[in-house]
This record gives C-alpha cells, sequence and structure tokens, in this order.
C-alpha cells in the first residue's frame, strides 16, 4: 500500500489498534456486508510469523521488537526498573502474551454493574464469553450458560505432563488448596489446576488476530487490515455544538507522510490502556490542566483519561530444582493457584507456576540465578494502588510517562507479603522435597514481613495486566470518560474498546475479557440500544 495514495480514504468505521480488542471489534462489525471497516495496527502483521504464533515462545517478545517496552516513573515503594510490556503486532497483547484464559469471576462484572456500568453484570457478558470461544475442555463440568461451542478462540487445558507441576499440585493439596476446575462459573476462592489456554492443540496461539482476522483477512471485502500504521491522533469536526470525531490520522509505515483517513459512522479507539489513554490525550480528550501543560488545546476536559490505572503486581520465590526440569513446555508457566483469604468472595492471592528461571529483576542486586530451577510468583489480584498515563510532550512518538504508583497502599504490601509465606508453605509440602532445592529468591535472609517486602520492593514484576486508564462508567461519576455502552462523553462518533474501559481489574487474567468487551463493543454498535 503505497503512502499519500491512501489519504483521504473513507469507511464506515475505523478501528484503531489491531489488538486483542480491536481485533474482535473489526471482524464482528464487517460481518456485516453492507459496512466498510478499516483497522489500522502501529505494528507489523503476525500471519505466517513463527515468532508470534508458536505460544511456547512468548518470553522471547519481552523487550523484542514487537514490543512498546515501557519503562515506568520512579517508584517510592516498587521497582523503578521494571518494563511494562505491551506488544506491537496484529493481535496486539493476545499475540506476545502467555495465553492465560479466564473467564471473570461473576463478582467482578456484578460490581461493574452495581458501579453503575448497566449491562455489564455476569448474566449479560457470560453470554459473550460464550459467543467467543470453542471450549475444547471442562464443558461438562460448567454451569449455565455453559461453554461456548463454536466461537472464533480455541481453549483448552494444559495436560498434566510436567512431573514438577503434579508434585506441585499434590503440595498445594497437602495445604490446604485443592486441585480444582477452572473456568465453571464458579468462583474459585482457594484452589489450583493446570491452567486453560487459547491455543490449538498444535501448540499455537489462538490469538485475537489468529482467531478473529486470519480467517476472512482476504476473503471479506468490505474489511481492510493496515499494518504499520501509526495513529498520531484523531481527527474531529468542530464546527457544531460537539466535537465529532471524523477518523484518524495516520503516520505512514515509512514514516514519511501523514495521512488521514476518514469514519463516516464511528471510530472506535483499541489501543490498549496506555496507548489508548496517550491517543485520546493528544487529540484533546484528557485532563484539562495536564493537556494545557504539554502545550494541547483543550478539546474536552476529560479527568478521568489516563487516571485508575491498575495492575496486578506480581513476587517472584525462585528455587534451584533438584531433578531436571523439563525442556518442552506450552507455555512455561502452566499451573495456577488461588489463595484467598478467610471470608472473601474473589482471591486476593493468585500464584503463576513457571518451570523456567525468571530472574529479570534479580539479577541486578546479586540473588543468584540458574538454568534449572522453577519458581512461585503470588500476585495481587485486587490490588489498590492507583496510578497514572500522562504525556511527556505532544510528540506522538514520545513513550508516555507511565506511573503504576506500585504498593503505595498498604493493603497490596500485606497480600504480597502473605504470597511469598504462602509460597514458602507450599515448597515445605511433602509432595515437593523431591524437587525443592536451595531458595535463590528471596532466599533465607528475607524472614521478616520488612525483610520480605524490601526484596519485593526492588525485585516485584508486574503480571502485564495494566488496565483501567479510560474507565466507563455512569453520568454521574466524572471520573469516567466513556458511558456504559463504550461511547466516549463530550464528543459525538467515538468509543473505546479495550482493557483500558474496566472500572476495576478483574481478579484473573484479563485477556478473554477483552475480547469480551470487543465483541460488547460491536454488539452495541450493531444493535443500539
Ligand atoms: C507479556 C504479557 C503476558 C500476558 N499474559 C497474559 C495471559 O497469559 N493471559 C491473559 O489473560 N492476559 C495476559 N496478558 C494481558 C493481556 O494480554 C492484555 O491485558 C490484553 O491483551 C490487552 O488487550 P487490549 O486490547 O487492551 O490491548 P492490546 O492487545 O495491547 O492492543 C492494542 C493494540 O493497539 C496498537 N496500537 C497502540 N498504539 C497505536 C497507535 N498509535 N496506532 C496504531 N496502533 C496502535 C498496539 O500495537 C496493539 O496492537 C499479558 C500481557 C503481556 C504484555
Amino acid at each position: 500500500m503505497s503512502s499519500p495514495q491512501t489519504s483521504g480514504r473513507e469507511f464506515d468505521y475505523v478501528v484503531v489498534g489491531g489488538g486483542t480488542a480491536g481485533s474482535a471489534v473489526a471482524a464482528r462489525l464487517s460481518e456485516d456486508p453492507e459496512v466498510s471497516v478499516l483497522l489500522v495496527e502501529a505494528g507489523p502483521s503476525d500471519v505466517g510469523d513463527p515468532a508470534i504464533l508458536n505460544l511456547w515462545r512468548w518470553m522471547e517478545l519481552l523487550e523484542s521488537g514487537y514490543d512498546w517496552d515501557y519503562p515506568i516513573e520512579p517508584q517510592e515503594f516498587g521497582n523503578s526498573y521494571m518494563r511494562h510490556a505491551r506488544a506491537k503486532v496484529l493481535g496486539g497483547c493476545s499475540s506476545h502474551n502467555s495465553a492465560i484464559a479466564f473467564w471473570a469471576p461473576r463478582e467482578n462484572l456484578d460490581d461493574w454493574e452495581a458501579q453503575g456500568c448497566t449491562g455489564w453484570g455476569a448474566d449479560e457478558s457470560y453470554a459473550f464469553y460464550r459467543k467467543l470461544e470453542t471450549a475444547l475442555d471442562g464443558a461438562d463440568q460448567a454451569e449455565p450458560p455453559g461453554r461456548g461451542t463454536d466461537g472464533p478462540v480455541t481453549i483448552r487445558s494444559i495436560a498434566p505432563k510436567d512431573p514438577c507441576g503434579r508434585a506441585l499440585l499434590e503440595a498445594c493439596e497437602q495445604v490446604g488448596l485443592p486441585v480444582t476446575p477452572f473456568n465453571t462459573g464458579r468462583t474459585v476462592l482457594r484452589g489450583a489446576n493446570w491452567f486453560q489456554v487459547n491455543a490449538n492443540p498444535d501448540g499455537t496461539r489462538s490469538s485475537a488476530s489468529a482467531a478473529y482476522l486470519h480467517p476472512i483477512m482476504a476473503q471479506r471485502k468490505n474489511l481492510e487490515v493496515w499494518t504499520g500504521y501509526r495513529a498520531e491522533r484523531l481527527t474531529f469536526d468542530d464546527s457544531g455544538p460537539r466535537p465529532r470525531a471524523t477518523g484518524v490520522a495516520l503516520r505512514t509505515p515509512d514514516t514519511r507522510w501523514t495521512i488521514e483517513v476518514t469514519a463516516r459512522r464511528e471510530t472506535i479507539v483499541s489501543a490498549g490502556a496506555i496507548d489508548g489513554p496517550k491517543l485520546l490525550m493528544l487529540s484533546g480528550i484528557g485532563p484539562a490542566e495536564h493537556l494545557r501543560s504539554v502545550g494541547i488545546e483543550v478539546r474536552v476536559d476529560a479527568p478521568g483519561v489516563g487516571e485508575n490505572l491498575q495492575d496486578h503486581p506480581e513476587g517472584l520465590v525462585q528455587w534451584e530444582a533438584l531433578q531436571p526440569m523439563p525442556t518442552e513446555s506450552v507455555q512455561w508457566w502452566e499451573i495456577g493457584i488461588f489463595a484467598g483469604a478467610e471470608g472473601r468472595t474473589t482471591p486476593d492471592l493468585m500464584f503463576h507456576y513457571g518451570s523456567v528461571p525468571f530472574d529479570l529483576n534479580l539479577i541486578r542486586y546479586g540473588y543468584p540465578s540458574s538454568d534449572n530451577t522453577f519458581c512461585l510468583t503470588p500476585n495481587v489480584t485486587g490490588a489498590q494502588s492507583t496510578g497514572t498515563v500522562r504525556l511527556r510532550t505532544r510528540d506522538f512518538r514520545d513513550k508516555p510517562a507511565v506511573d503504576p504508583r506500585y504498593f503505595t497502599h498498604e493493603h497490596d504490601r500485606e497480600v504480597m507479603i502473605r504470597g511469598v509465606r504462602v509460597a514458602r508453605e507450599i515448597a515445605a509440602a511433602p509432595a515437593l522435597q523431591d524437587w525443592v532445592g536451595k531458595e535463590q529468591a528471596p532466599g533465607d535472609a528475607a524472614q521478616t514481613d520488612e525483610e520480605i517486602f524490601d526484596y519485593i520492593s526492588k525485585t516485584h514484576n508486574t503480571v502485564y495486566h495494566p488496565s483501567c486508564t479510560v474507565k466507563m462508567g455512569p453520568d454521574s461519576d466524572p471520573m469516567a470518560p466513556v458511558d456504559p455502552q463504550l461511547r466516549v462523553r463530550g464528543v459525538d462518533g467515538l468509543r473505546v474498546a479495550d482493557g483500558s474501559i474496566m472500572p476495576d481489574l478483574i481478579t484473573v487474567n484479563p485477556c478473554i475479557t477483552t475480547m469480551m468487551i470487543g465483541e460488547r463493543c460491536a454488539d452495541f454498535i450493531r444493535n443500539p440500544r
């Protein structure tokens, strides 16, 4: 596609960001042959790219050319060296991630509804999880509405091949965390199991792009997918009483031209929880004072844009393994453990089990690491610390300032410290004694709460779930830039559909929920209420 010639093209819908939600939005909208849809993605196509499609290679992608790779602002209580991986490739983070597949707990979605997000409760939203998936396993254990049988995304359970993983599950049983089925519609408070993943039996991803786009990209004449085009800003007609979104200004792949494409009906921003608020702010929609401070004219004073950044902070306990660890794996992180505190309705603590060293934040502090290790990573599922995404400058090429403000809330520190202790308790159970060698990190020196948190604050990572930065909410909430049908307040013709619209981050891994958000956005557009 050569460059200035593409300028001035018109479509009914323009979806900006060909990621997890954007792929679903574009695929569903273009089911109607009467409308034309353009999907624009800054990164390259994933079609035929083994580095992306082979799920077991996901860790190679961190800090690679496929990663926007965002640094974070200096943290008072957290790890200032931490990087936020965000995929820059068709399929977005669903092309980059470890494909752990969860339906959100019913309680999370019902809580969204209770916050004024009408229509987002579990009963209505679960219909869209069903619609998006073909569940290969576990359907017989699910409660109504049951698992999906003919959706584009293949979800299957990981086979129990890893012997260390089998011993781990036995150890979990021994400490009161029994093997419990996932994705049944019943919330797992305390229990463990092999994950379900959105992947095909041959080990390739069933990412948003592979599932929604690959089968239709060449066939559907009313859908165009442009890769390598980066949105600089949204365009508007400001002549009426309210601004109306008219499309997007794009930098061409050769970086030589800025072109404009028109959305006759709507523009949908699906650029994710970091680049989405950035694009809105570059387009004059954001906190007025901040926009003025970087020289951007205010179109809509939307104080909630870039606020409310939520994430799942993740700690690490790593051991030398006494026996050889597997040399092949579905994605190296095959088991999940929930260890909710007494009296909760959703678990406040989750672990991933890695059959690999995960020392990307250890070496700079001199912690030992080696090739034959395994680890448990406690994460705070309902972290109370919230952060911000802000512009550094008005140049679309500059990385935004991402400040998660990790562990600024005491709750998060307490849960994480408990997480390290629970990980040690699991490791001390009889079933793991043939596997557990020296604890490399945090190691014997970290015993008191202060010592454990000192280790955590230096070395913690993230489960890579930044969300909630353009949250939806009722009209009465001035911090909610979008309404429950995902329309941006203060302008016409513009919606947001991606992980940024969650009012609160769900307890579990959010990729499948983000696809559900894409499904719902297309449904709101096609079936206006
Ligand atoms: C390393 C990693 C591992 C993870 N593991 C899991 C997991 O196992 N399970 C799980 O449930 N979740 C996981 N997650 C989280 C999950 O993948 C994300 O929360 C989710 O995919 C985000 O979807 P999204 O649509 O909001 O954004 P994205 O999928 O990031 O899509 C945004 C898209 O917009 C594009 N874009 C951005 N700016 C522009 C612009 N200016 N112009 C054009 N295009 C632009 C991006 O390149 C990207 O393709 C992981 C995430 C990462 C990074």
